[in-house]
């Protein structure tokens, strides 16, 4: 049960308010969020990768790849929630999906306040399903430049309520957060990307310090035999994959990401990434090849295409 408290009620909880969230970083930020996510991790001068890690052909600033922003949702959740009258185990926590929007190409260096609401619950028997917003707005010119919609799969949390409906997520498109049919054709792109064995221990340099994905005995209690790699980390291989195959390596091509995670990937696996690429909007699922297991799936939102494709 979520709550020992037999009144516990959803809609309180919705209500509740959270604290707002600061982030600032600068390049070198950018540049270890990149190298975490794999870039240059196969080809030290791959020429798509390059640029966002380091000022290749003198350009002014490295490039920050999109799904840096999902880093400004991670205050609220590694901190740990307080939910009133809701109780869960942190360590039996999953990442469950993430939906970003990227209103401009964020710079270089920023600082940001992060405006965090509780979003959507669901009760899923066996687990709980809890949904947070965060927006992102520059400080100085208030101007909104992200927002994260991250859903986390809290195991043994469920059990809560008799309705297995969703609680919120009224303020959602219809079709947000569905689960994306992988079509049957053949792919448009496929990238493949080895994982290194201690890509956990440098992708969490960039925040996400939760020993899930670096401490063994941590991730024992979990029910996993060895750390698990962040949620966010494939994601972040997944998307880069779309913007070298896709966007021509352009990374403010992207506008929207939807990813949900089906299956844990263990740091040192090999992914492969198929894309379809269908008007605007690029489907794509990743899987670990040594398994041939499906971890990932979902789409990116483009802005437009290179004449070149
Ligand atoms: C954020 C900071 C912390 C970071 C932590 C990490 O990185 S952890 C590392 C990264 N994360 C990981 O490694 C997690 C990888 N993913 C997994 O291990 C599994 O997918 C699971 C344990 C999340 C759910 O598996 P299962 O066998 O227990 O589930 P089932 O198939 O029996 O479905 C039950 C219900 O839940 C629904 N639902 C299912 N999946 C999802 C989802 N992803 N999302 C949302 N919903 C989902 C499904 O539609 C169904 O609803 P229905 O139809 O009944 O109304």
């Amino acid at each position: 049960m979520a709550s020992s408290d037999s009144e516990f009620n959803p809609d309180l909880l919705l209500a509740h308010k959270l604290p707002e969230t600061r982030s600032t970083y600068n390049e070198r930020d950018v540049a270890i969020y990149a190298l975490g996510v794999g870039a240059c991790g196969q080809d030290a001068v791959d020429s798509d990768e390059l640029k966002f890690v380091y000022h290749e052909n003198g350009q002014e600033h490295v490039q920050v790849l999109p799904t840096f922003v999902s880093l400004f949702s991670l205050g609220s959740l590694t901190d740990g929630l307080d939910l009133p009258g809701f109780k869960y185990d942190p360590s039996l926590l999953l990442h469950g999906q993430q939906y970003i929007e990227v209103y401009r190409p964020l710079p270089s260096k920023a600082s940001l306040i992060n405006k965090v609401s509780l979003a959507g619950l669901q009760d899923k028997g066996k687990a709980a399903i809890l949904e947070i917003e965060t927006r992102s707005y520059e400080q100085g010119s208030g101007e909104l430049l992200c927002m994260n919609r991250t859903t986390v799969f809290l195991r043994g949390a469920g059990g809560f309520s008799n309705s297995s409906q969703p609680f919120s997520y009224k303020n959602y498109p219809s079709n947000q957060g569905l689960a994306v049919k992988i079509p049957q054709t053949q792919p448009s792109a496929v990238c493949e990307e080895r994982t290194q064995p201690s890509q956990a221990l440098l992708y969490r340099l960039s925040g996400d310090y939760n020993p899930l994905h670096s401490d063994p005995n941590v991730a024992k209690l979990a029910g996993f035999p060895r750390p698990i790699l962040h949620g966010l980390c494939t994601l972040g291989f997944a998307i880069k994959a779309v913007i070298k195959c896709i966007c021509k390596g352009d990374p403010s091509a992207v506008k929207t990401i939807s990813g949900r995670f089906l299956a844990t990937v263990f740091p040192g696996e090999t992914l492969i990434t198929e894309m379809w690429l269908q008007g605007l909007r690029v489907i794509y699922q990743t899987k670990v090849k040594e398994r041939n297991k499906a971890v990932l799936s979902g789409y990116v939102d483009i802005r437009g295409l290179s004449s070149s494709l």
